[in-house]
């Protein structure tokens, strides 16, 4: 049997619409992803447990880690032998951490093991970002290859391979609060502008190339700086209950940046200390999340998706 894990990962790093993401690793040592086994089986079977196997459609075909294997089986490895193929949902779906890529993830990488296709990383993001643009209403890799490569990722069809890993300043942590309910992400993208202004497309090309450059140059305080999002935030804040009082409250508890991840709801906030990350946690658990809601205090989960045990 093989078990791969997928981590969560905050789309639109601030600076980085469609084009920058991270993956999330709880400091507790909690798994914050999807899990997808496959073994051999008599014939192709498909199963969906965990937490949140129950907010996706029952039929099997409308599952996309069921559409991987579907996928996979016909394009890529026609000779595989048959599969039981479980998809442990532990990601709420429409939550901005990157649910959907996760499971699509998830599944490619483990297929891709399973039957020894070996396929490249620019093939297995291609196929992935396929499978993401299905549902999103639009193709972007900022979940993706995070969610796969691991660390902070610069992505775009632009970028060699598509992906670079960008360092950060080792001391960061990421707070990430699910507020409880979901934001399907092709409605939060059909609120965005369909055109930027001249000046606005000058700003974001000189926010992201700066921040990128004073990552790579260890300038970790003045990266810091300049995270702000003004291309989705202002017109997504508006569809997030609570996002702007939290906004104005976790600055004076530490919070260095706080922002959507992803398509929203969840809020993340990054911060130079582990006291001013609890502080602003309990904030989140007070105000901002109901009861299907939570909150993780994170670093970079910097492995991305990996084989949990090979049986
Ligand atoms: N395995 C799966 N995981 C997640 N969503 C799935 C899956 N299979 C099918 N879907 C469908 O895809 C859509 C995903 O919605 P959406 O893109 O808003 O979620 P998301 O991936 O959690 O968002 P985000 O990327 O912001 O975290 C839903 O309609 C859901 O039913
Ligand atoms: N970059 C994507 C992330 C959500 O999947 C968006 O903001 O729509």
């Amino acid at each position: 049997m093989i078990e791969v894990y997928a981590p969560a990962s905050i789309g639109n790093f601030t600076v980085g619409f469609d084009s920058l993401g991270a993956a999330l690793a709880p400091i507790d040592g909690s798994l914050l992803g999807d899990v997808v086994t496959i073994c051999e089986a008599p014939r192709d079977e498909f199963i969906c447990s965990g937490e949140y196997a129950h907010k996706l459609p029952s039929d099997a075909n409308e599952n996309l880690a069921y559409q991987c294997l579907v996928h996979f089986r016909t394009h890529v490895a026609p000779n595989m032998p048959a599969v039981k193929l479980e998809l442990k949902k532990n990601l709420p779906i429409g939550s901005g951490l990157g649910s959907s890529a996760c499971s699509v993830v998830a599944a490619f990488a483990a297929l891709d093991k399973f039957a020894q296709t070996n396929l490249s990383q620019v093939e297995l993001i291609e196929l992935m970002a396929d499978f993401e643009g299905l549902v999103s209403g639009g193709r972007h890799y900022d979940n993706i290859t995070p969610c796969y490569l691991g660390g902070l990722q610069l992505t775009g069809d632009l970028i060699p391979n598509k992906s670079i890993a960008l360092p950060v300043d080792e001391n960061w942590y990421y707070v990430a609060a699910f507020p409880g309910f979901s934001l399907n992400t092709a409605k939060a993208r059909s609120v965005l502008p369909k055109e930027l202004s001249m000046h606005a497309g000058v700003e974001f090309a000189q926010r992201l190339s700066a921040f990128s450059s004073l990552l790579l140059t260890s300038r970790f305080d003045e990266a810091l700086c300049i995270m702000q999002d003004n291309i989705a935030e202002p017109h997504r804040a508006p569809l997030i209950n609570g996002f702007d009082q939290a906004k104005l409250s976790l600055p004076e508890l530490g919070a260095e940046v706080v922002s959507i991840s992803g398509a929203g709801p969840t809020l993340f906030s990054v911060c130079k200390t582990l006291e001013a990350a609890e502080q602003c946690a309990q904030w989140l658990e007070e105000n901002y999340i109901n009861e299907q809601g939570f909150c993780h205090i994170c670093k970079l989960d910097n492995d991305g998706t990996r084989q949990l045990n090979v049986l």
